[in-house]
């Protein structure tokens, strides 16, 4: 393990891993699968290896509620079984957190980081977020063409939804917009676009990493939404914001993402911060693609993890 001392968790640093076997917030049956070959492909004893503390119980249980119990409000699909399902993932996150662990959720598509931001915020009340995605996932109940509520739990967390749903009315919405920060954007709805404009929030698309580099796009989002280093960050990583030929196995792949290092990188350089407190790593889908490309995105998402939790190159 690196010397970077972490400045929130409790010694021996912990890792509660929270498998969210999860696929309600998008269509593509198989990304509820991700955490169960993240598992299964080593990734605890990895963590072990690096001389965390590893805590996981089962994968998490929830109850299923069947589409004909959940007709769509609005244009949202499946809006009662993510709400609940969230709801839920932000508890057992909140619980971790406040003991001072790492809550590491494995996804599961990105609607989850709904209830896992939701969890950090309620135990680091002055957590940041930073996003690595190609997408903004910030569509509200208005704006989204595909009524897919993985591509909206930013603007759930934000309150930017100008009508209040009831069955979300567990969100509390306390994330600001100078405390979230993405990178690695490259495929923004046009209504995201705007909200994006309207509320301010930093984003470095792809033409910026293009631009300055990723050292310095990373020490730039922190700069700005951690400019002491003193701020709880909570990282959510979606493994699309990596190039289709580095992470092919995912719902809404899109080209021209980060390359494999890029996405370590940024691994790396969150964790020397010595702030993190929680990580997702979200839309691994093992059903789709060859075999090949399913193993190479399952091994990059335990490296990505293994990065962020302080694996060093030398
Ligand atoms: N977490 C993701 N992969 N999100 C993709 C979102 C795609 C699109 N913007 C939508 O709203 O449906
Ligand atoms: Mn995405
Ligand atoms: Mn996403």
């Amino acid at each position: 393990m690196s010397p970077i001392v972490n400045r929130f968790l409790k010694a021996p640093m912990t890792a509660s891993v929270v498998g969210c076997p999860f696929s309600g917030g998008q269509p593509r049956l198989g990304v509820d699968k991700g955490p169960i070959h993240l598992v299964e492909a080593g990734l605890l004893d990895q963590l072990v290896g690096l001389d965390w503390k590893v805590n996981f119980d089962g994968h998490h249980q929830f109850e299923e509620i069947t589409a004909a119990n959940d007709p769509p409000i609005g244009k949202l699909k499946n809006p009662r079984f993510v709400s609940k399902v969230c709801e839920s993932v932000a508890k057992v996150v909140e619980g971790h957190a406040k003991k001072g662990e790492l809550p590491l959720t494995l996804g599961g598509d990105h609607s989850l980081a709904m209830g896992t931001i939701s969890g950090t915020l309620a135990a680091h009340p002055d957590a940041c977020v930073i996003w690595i995605d190609a997408h903004a996932d910030i569509n509200t109940a208005e704006t989204t063409d595909s009524g897919n509520i993985h591509g909206m739990p930013v603007s759930f967390l934000m309150g930017l939804n100008s009508q209040t749903i009831p069955e979300f009315s567990w969100v509390n919405p306390a994330l600001k917009p100078d405390r979230i920060v993405y990178i690695g954007l490259r495929d923004v709805d046009q209504g995201e676009k705007r909200i994006l404009k309207e509320t301010g929030i930093k984003a470095f698309s792809m033409h910026e990493v293009d631009k300055y580099g990723i050292g310095k796009v990373v020490e730039m989002a922190l700069d700005h939404v951690n400019p002491k280093r003193d701020r709880p960050i909570h990282l959510s990583f979606d493994v699309d914001a990596l190039d289709p030929s580095v992470a092919p196995s995912t719902g809404t792949p899109v080209r021209g993402g980060l390359t494999f290092r890029e996405g370590h990188y940024i691994c790396e350089a969150i964790w020397e911060t010595g702030c993190l407190v929680a990580l997702d790593l979200m839309e691994v889908n093992p059903s789709l693609e060859d075999a090949d490309s399913v193993q190479q995105t399952v091994a990059v998402g335990c490296s990505l993890v293994r990065s962020a939790l302080g694996e060093t190159l030398l």
